[in-house]
This record gives structure tokens, C-alpha cells and sequence, in this order.
């Protein structure tokens, strides 16, 4: 376990630290960014001490409480837009005063209950409503204050523990490569060494700019992986009119000419919007060996695809079916028309045409669209024309947004398409296990068809 984390300071009584200005973590030689506001005993262990992936699990301890203690944890971190997160537990010390949440259940009245070693993590919700904890530069870490506080109290009691915690995006020796070559707009995270390492290309939905974590957190797994802007961005178009599938040819082409990435073929991650998008580049594009979707739809959504000389119309949809739900949000699940009906037919995607592997992972409370549908329905079109059933791995009580373990989940935001914040759906425990599994679902998924490595995991439907 990790050494304590914390530099105790002379005892002061809490209540007169809190009307201190807490001047924020000391630089304590070696790089241990921390400082613990204690009593003499009452000190925050963290495993790892100082730093730690931000989907990585982290061991959070107590020590130095009294026998059966009450105290109240309280974990937070601003994002970039130095919005607050929040997320607090109610706790009860062991009988020698030590707490740790590996072993010691959460009590109702918090933010979760029950043992949950991670709940200080994925239970973080914002004080901004329809706000997403998304990290845009990831060259930076999410700093974690924890703070101990006395009882069970609201407001809670005196302040008896406080120290901080790095939770990084970029592994050492990771290498964050902005890509500006011909029209690409993209960063190429690589492991260190040279390589060839399996490449993947990571897709993100509706929202436009250029999401790098989930790219550079898979990266850290030995991916060469490029995360591709593709409107919005930059010179790219800026509203999601039409989609040129030339454009993600050339980014293809640009990861398999890469002397670090591995061929024959590369692997493609989409999310949403930039799953119907991978299905479409894995039907009509060449060097795709593997394709992982998240919540994707097996039709074309919410703008033309073209192709040479193909079109691919976008899913009608029909205003008129969005629903307000108990909170006043907007829920669209049923708003698109179904592509197995008369002329929706036409933005089916034509995923027989493919060369590669399907992976869709599913989560069975998503409203902003039937994932599980569509899912289903691309498995049973890929072997109506005698392809490979796809893998397909639904989570129960899981929303849309399923991000890289440990992000808390986002109930509701705006959908810049709908131009109001409607419900993604998903139940906050349920779905953290779900991105936990999906997250190693998906790096078995590519290792097992971009390396030829067997995997960890076996198909969970
Ligand atoms: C009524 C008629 C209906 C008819 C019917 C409609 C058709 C219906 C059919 C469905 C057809 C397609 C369905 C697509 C399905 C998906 O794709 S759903 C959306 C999935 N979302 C994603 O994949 C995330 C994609 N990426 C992003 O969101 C952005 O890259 C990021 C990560 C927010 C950063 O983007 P950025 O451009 O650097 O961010 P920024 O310029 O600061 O913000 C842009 C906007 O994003 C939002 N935003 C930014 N940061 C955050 C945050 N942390 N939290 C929340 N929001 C944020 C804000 O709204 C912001 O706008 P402003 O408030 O500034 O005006």
C-alpha cells in the first residue's frame, strides 16, 4: 500500500485551518503533491500515494480515527472550465480507527452506499447543471481534494483530514503527436518504444472538437491511437451537414503508413455519432481489421454520408416523439425512425460490405437512442449475408455516455443537435460497472484482433 500521502501538520484545531486560506497542496520535495490539514493522528492514505491514472483504481484509507468513528469524506475536483465536481460518503471507523474504503461499507446518506471503493470517484456530480466532466487537455492531471470531516452531519462537523491526489491521462513515456497532415485533423497518442504498436482510430459523437482522453488512456494499453476530429474543429466543417468518408480514408491511410503502427489493418472506436460513422468506414473502406461501437447506430444519424459516388441519406426523425420527462428533460430515445421500415431503409448501413470484426457495446438504459436495437439488428443483418456474428455485450441500468472507468456519469446535457439538454440515461452505480467491463471488453477486443492475443474477457451476452 501506498506511504501516507500527507505531510501531517502541528495539531490545529480544524475549525481555525478552515478560517485559514488553505494556500492549496505544498510542493513537497519529491514530486509529493499533498499536504494533509491533521490532528496529529487523522492522516488520508492514498495507493497509489501522490499519482494515478484516471482509470485506474485507487485505494483511499483512514488512519488515526477513534474506535467506530463517524466521519463524513468529501471528494472534489474542478474541471478545466473550473466547474465543481462533488461526491461525498458516510463512513463509520473499524474498531482500531482505521477506515478504508476497500473494506468498509458506505452508509446511506451519501452520494452511494455499500462497499464501493471507487464511489468517491464515479458518484462526483457537478454543481452546473447538464454538465459532463470531459478533460480537454490531457497533458494535465484532475486534482482530487479529499477532505475527512467529523459525524455524519449536514453540515458536517470540523475538518479532521484534508490531502490531494493526481489522477493523470497520459501514462510516462506516452507521446501526444498533433496530426495536420492534408485534411486531417487529429492527435496520434503512442506508447513508448518504438513500435509498431496495433493501431486504433477513436471517434467521438455529436459535440465537434476534439476529444483526446479516451484515445490517450487506451494508448497507455500499448495502442498507437488517433483521436479524429471530424467537424468543428478547426478548418473542418463546421456543422454536421455532410460527412465525406474520403476524409476518414485519409486517416486511415495516414495510420497505415505510420512506421509505429502495425498493419494489416488498424482498429476503429466510435462512440455515438462516430459509431454509425466507424460502421460506415468499416463497410466501404479498406485496412480495418476490427470495429468497437459504444452506443452506435447501425444508421447512418444526423447528417448525409457520401462516398465516391454512393449517398448514404441520414435516419428521418420526428420531433413530435421527443418526451419531457418528471424533470422537465427532453428524452429523444424515440425520436428516430426505425431503419428496417420502407424508405429508412435506405440509411441502413450496408455493414455486410465489411471486412472486419464487430464489437457493440450496449447500454440498456440509453435514451438517446435503441442501441440495444440497433445492435441486435446489425448482428442479424451481418449474418442474414453469412458474416461473422458480431460480439455484443449489453449492461444493464447503463446510459449513453459510456465513458473510460471512474467518469462519473453524466445524467443529462445538451445535445447539440437537439439544441436542448435531454436525458442520456443510466443509473450512476450500474453504469460506472459498466464502463469498467466495457473498458476491458474493448482492449481484449483489440488485442485479440489487431495482435492476435487471446483475451481476458468472454462475451457477457
Ligand atoms: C428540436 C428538433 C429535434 C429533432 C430531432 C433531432 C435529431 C436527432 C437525431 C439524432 C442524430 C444524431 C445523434 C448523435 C448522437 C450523439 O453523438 S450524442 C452526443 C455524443 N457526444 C459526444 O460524443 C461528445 C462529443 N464531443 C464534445 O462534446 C466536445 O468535443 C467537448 C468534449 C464538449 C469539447 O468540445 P469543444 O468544442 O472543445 O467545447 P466548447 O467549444 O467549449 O463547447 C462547445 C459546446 O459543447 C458543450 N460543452 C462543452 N463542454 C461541456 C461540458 N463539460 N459539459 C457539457 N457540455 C459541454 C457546450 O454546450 C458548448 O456550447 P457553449 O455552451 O459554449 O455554447
Amino acid at each position: 500500500m501506498g506511504q501516507v500521502a500527507a505531510l501531517s501538520l502541528s495539531r490545529l484545531s480544524a475549525r481555525c485551518w478552515q478560517r485559514l486560506l488553505w494556500p492549496g497542496p505544498a510542493r513537497i520535495p519529491g514530486g509529493l503533491a499533498a499536504r494533509s490539514l491533521s490532528s496529529m493522528a487523522t492522516s488520508i492514505r492514498f495507493s497509489p500515494a501522490a499519482r494515478s491514472l484516471f482509470d485506474e483504481p485507487l485505494g483511499i484509507a483512514v488512519q488515526g480515527l477513534g474506535p467506530r468513528q463517524q466521519v463524513t469524506l468529501r471528494a472534489s475536483l474542478r474541471d478545466e472550465a473550473g466547474e465543481l465536481f462533488e461526491a461525498h460518503g458516510r463512513y463509520q471507523a473499524a474498531d482500531d480507527g482505521e477506515l478504508d474504503l476497500a473494506r468498509c461499507p458506505a452508509l446511506p446518506g451519501g452520494s452511494f452506499s455499500g462497499l464501493e471503493p471507487m464511489g468517491l470517484l464515479w458518484a462526483l456530480q457537478p454543481r452546473k447543471p447538464f454538465w459532463r466532466l470531459v478533460k480537454k487537455d490531457v497533458q494535465t492531471p484532475f486534482r482530487l481534494q479529499l477532505e475527512v470531516l467529523e459525524g455524519h452531519g449536514d453540515p458536517p462537523g470540523q475538518l479532521l483530514a484534508q490531502a490531494e491526489h493526481e489522477r493523470l491521462f497520459l501514462r510516462d513515456g506516452v507521446r501526444r503527436v498533433p496530426v495536420r497532415e492534408g485534411r486531417i485533423r487529429a492527435t496520434l497518442f503512442l506508447p513508448p518504444g518504438n513500435g509498431p504498436f496495433p493501431g486504433i482510430i477513436d471517434l467521438y459523437g455529436t459535440g465537434g472538437g476534439l476529444p483526446e482522453y479516451r484515445a490517450c488512456l487506451l494508448a497507455n494499453y500499448g495502442f498507437a491511437v488517433l483521436a479524429l476530429a471530424f467537424y468543428g474543429y478547426e478548418d473542418l466543417p463546421k456543422e454536421m451537414k455532410e460527412f465525406h468518408l474520403e476524409y476518414f480514408e485519409e486517416a486511415i491511410n495516414y495510420m497505415l503508413k505510420h512506421t509505429q503502427v502495425k498493419g494489416p489493418g488498424v482498429g476503429l472506436l466510435g462512440f455515438s455519432k462516430g459509431g454509425d460513422l466507424c460502421l460506415s468506414m468499416a463497410s466501404f473502406l479498406k485496412g480495418i481489421t476490427a470495429t468497437a461501437v459504444i452506443n452506435g447506430s447501425v444508421a447512418n444519424v444526423g447528417a448525409v454520408l457520401r462516398y465516391k459516388d454512393i449517398t448514404i441519406p441520414p435516419l428521418g426523425a420526428d420531433a413530435k416523439r421527443i418526451k419531457i420527462n418528471k424533470s422537465g428533460i427532453a428524452d429523444i430515445v424515440d425520436v428516430l425512425n426505425n431503419p428496417l421500415e420502407g424508405p429508412n431503409r435506405r440509411s441502413f448501413i450496408p455493414l455486410e460490405k465489411a471486412e472486419c470484426r464487430f464489437l457493440f457495446i450496449v447500454g440498456q438504459d440509453d435514451h438517446n437512442w435503441k442501441s440495444e436495437f440497433f445492435a441486435v439488428e446489425g448482428s442479424k443483418h451481418l449474418q442474414a449475408h453469412g458474416k461473422e456474428k458480431p460480439e455484443i455485450v449489453c449492461y444493464p441500468g447503463a446510459g449513453h455516455y459510456i465513458e473510460p472507468p471512474f467518469f462519473p456519469m453524466c445524467a443529462a446535457s445538451m445535445h447539440l443537435l437537439v439544441g436542448k439538454p435531454v436525458m442520456w440515461g443510466g443509473e450512476p452505480k450500474a453504469h460506472s460497472e459498466a464502463q469498467r467491463d466495457a473498458w476491458q471488453q474493448i482492449q481484449a477486443f483489440f488485442h485479440r484482433h489487431l495482435n492476435g492475443k487471446p483475451s481476458g474477457t468472454t462475451n457477457k451476452l
